[in-house]
C-alpha cells in the first residue's frame, strides 16, 4: 500500500531518494510561472489583498516559536501555537468580511499528463479512500467542494507524513524536507508541481488556509529526524502541534464554522488544536512498544522519571504497577484534550460535523482499549473492533441529530 501511495506522491520519487530530491529541485519545469504569477496577483486585488497575509509573507511565526538570539525560549510551546491558532482565526475573518466582493478566480493550470482540475481532485478522493475508509465516507455528507477541498489536504499531510515515515524514509534529509517546504511554498504561490499539488494550489486560493501550519507540519518532520526523545510535556506538546495539532488549523477554514454558531473563531480554533494533540498522543500511547522498537520514546523523560520509570523498563516491556500508574496519567491528559475539542464540533457547519464526531469517537476509543489491554502497550496493540466502531459511529449520529433538533428548536 505505502508503494502504491509513493507511486501517487511522485511517480519519479519512488525509485531513490535521489530522484525525489531532484524532483523538488525542479518542481517548476512543467509550469509557465510568469502567466501564473500574473493570475495570482489579480486573485489577491480580487480578495482584497487578504491573501497576501494569508500565505505567510507579512508574519514569521517560526521565529517566534523557536528561540531568542541566545538560545532560550521565552513562551510556552502552548503560548507559540497559540500565536498560530490567533493568526488562522485572524485570516478566516478577514475573508468572512470580504465575502461580499465579487471573486474572478483563474484557474490553476496543472501540469502532468491529466491536466484537469477535477482529474486532480478524483486522485486526492481516491488516495483518501484508500488509506482513510471511514474518514473518506464521512466526508460524503460535505458540500463537493468543501469535500474535495478536504481530500487535497488530507493527500498533503499523508504525502508529507510520508517522507519520514513511509518506505523511503531513510533517504529523507533535513535538505530533502527543505525542498519539500519550497514545493509548499510554490504551491501556496500558485505554481503546483505535480496533480496533487495543483489541487491543493487550487484549494488554498479557494478557502481561507493559512500556510503557516503546513510548513509547521514539515518542522514536525524535521524533529522526527533529529529528536528521538522528549523532556517533558512542553516539548513533546510542541511535536504533537507539528505533526497533528497542525491538522486541525488546516481543516477548519474547508469545514467551516456554522453561520448560527455563537462561539468565537478563536476558540473553535483551539478545538480543533485539541483534536489533533489528543489524536496523537493518543498515537504515541498506543504504539510505545513500536515505537520502542524504533528506539524512540515519545513519552515525557520527566514524567517518566518522576513515576520511578526510565527507557530501559520501556524497551524491556514490563507491564508493572509503576508502569499503569503512569499510563493512567497519560490518558487522562490525551481525554483532557478530547473534551475540550468535544466543545468544538458542534460549532462546525452541520454537513462536516460527522466526519470530525466519527474520527473523535473512534480515536477517543483507543485509549479505552489500552485500558482494556492493562496498559500492555508494549506487545499488544490497542485496536477498536469492527462492532465497536459501528457502535460508535451510532453514538455520533445520534448525538449529531439531537444537536441539530436543539438547534432546530431553539430558532423555532
Ligand atoms: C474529519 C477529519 C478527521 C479531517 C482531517 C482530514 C485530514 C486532512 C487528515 C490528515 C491526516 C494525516 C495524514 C496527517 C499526517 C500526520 C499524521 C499521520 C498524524 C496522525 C494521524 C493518524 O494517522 P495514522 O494514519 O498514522 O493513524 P493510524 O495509525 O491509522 O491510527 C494523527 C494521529 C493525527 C491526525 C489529526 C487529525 C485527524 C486532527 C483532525 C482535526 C480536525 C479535523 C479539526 C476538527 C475541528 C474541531 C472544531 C474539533
Amino acid at each position: 500500500m505505502s508503494v502504491a501511495l509513493l507511486w501517487v506522491v511522485s511517480p519519479c520519487d519512488v525509485s531513490n531518494g535521489t530522484s525525489f530530491m531532484e524532483s523538488v529541485r525542479e518542481g517548476n519545469r512543467f509550469f509557465d510561472s510568469s502567466r501564473h504569477r500574473n493570475l495570482v496577483s489579480n486573485e489577491r486585488i480580487n480578495r482584497g489583498g487578504g491573501k497576501q497575509t494569508n500565505n505567510g509573507r507579512k508574519f514569521s511565526v517560526r521565529s517566534a516559536i523557536l528561540a531568542t538570539p541566545s538560545g532560550e525560549r521565552t513562551m510556552t510551546s502552548e503560548q507559540m501555537v497559540y500565536d498560530v491558532v490567533l493568526r488562522q482565526a485572524a485570516l478566516v475573518k478577514r475573508q468572512l468580511r470580504s465575502t461580499n466582493e465579487l471573486e474572478v478566480k483563474p484557474d490553476i493550470p496543472i501540469p502532468g499528463n491529466l491536466g484537469l482540475l477535477s482529474e486532480a481532485y478524483d486522485r486526492c478522493g481516491e488516495v483518501c479512500a484508500e488509506y482513510a475508509k471511514t474518514f473518506n465516507l464521512g466526508t460524503m455528507l460535505m458540500t463537493p467542494e468543501r469535500r474535495r477541498a478536504i481530500w487535497a489536504i488530507y493527500v498533503w499531510c499523508r504525502r508529507t507524513d510520508e517522507l519520514v515515515d513511509g518506505p523511503n524514509a531513510s533517504y529523507i534529509t533535513p535538505a530533502a524536507l527543505d525542498r519539500w517546504e519550497n514545493r509548499l511554498e510554490d504551491v501556496f504561490n500558485g505554481r503546483p508541481f505535480d496533480m496533487l499539488d495543483g489541487a491543493l494550489s487550487d484549494t488554498v486560493s479557494n478557502f481561507p488556509v493559512d500556510i503557516q501550519p503546513f510548513r509547521d507540519m514539515i518542522e514536525g518532520m524535521r524533529m522526527d529526524l533529529r529528536k528521538s526523545r522528549y523532556k517533558n510535556f512542553d516539548e513533546l506538546y510542541l511535536y504533537c502541534y507539528y505533526v497533528a495539532g497542525t491538522v486541525g488549523l488546516m481543516s477548519v477554514p474547508i469545514m467551516g464554522i456554522a453561520p448560527e454558531s455563537k462561539a468565537t473563531t478563536e476558540s473553535v480554533y483551539n478545538a480543533a488544536l485539541a483534536l489533533g494533540i489528543a489524536n496523537q498522543l493518543t498515537n504515541i500511547l498506543r504504539d510505545v512498544g513500536e515505537d520502542a522498537r524504533r528506539g524512540r520514546v515519545y513519552l515525557p523523560q520527566d514524567e517518566l522519571a518522576q513515576a520511578g520509570l526510565s527507557d530501559e523498563d520501556i524497551f524491556a516491556g514490563r507491564v508493572t504497577d509503576k508502569w499503569r500508574i503512569f499510563m493512567k496519567k497519560q490518558i487522562h491528559r490525551a481525554r483532557k484534550f478530547f473534551d475540550e475539542a468535544e466543545k468544538g464540533v458542534t460549532e462546525l457547519s452541520s454537513a462536516s460535523r460527522f466526519p470530525v464526531w466519527a474520527s473523535l469517537v473512534l480515536y477517543r476509543k483507543i485509549l479505552d482499549e489500552i485500558e482494556a489491554n492493562d496498559y500492555n502497550n508494549f506487545t499488544k496493540r490497542a485496536y477498536v473492533s469492527k462492532s465497536k466502531q459501528v457502535d460508535c459511529i451510532t453514538y455520533c449520529i445520534c448525538k449529531i441529530s439531537c444537536a441539530s433538533y436543539k438547534t432546530a428548536s431553539l430558532q423555532r
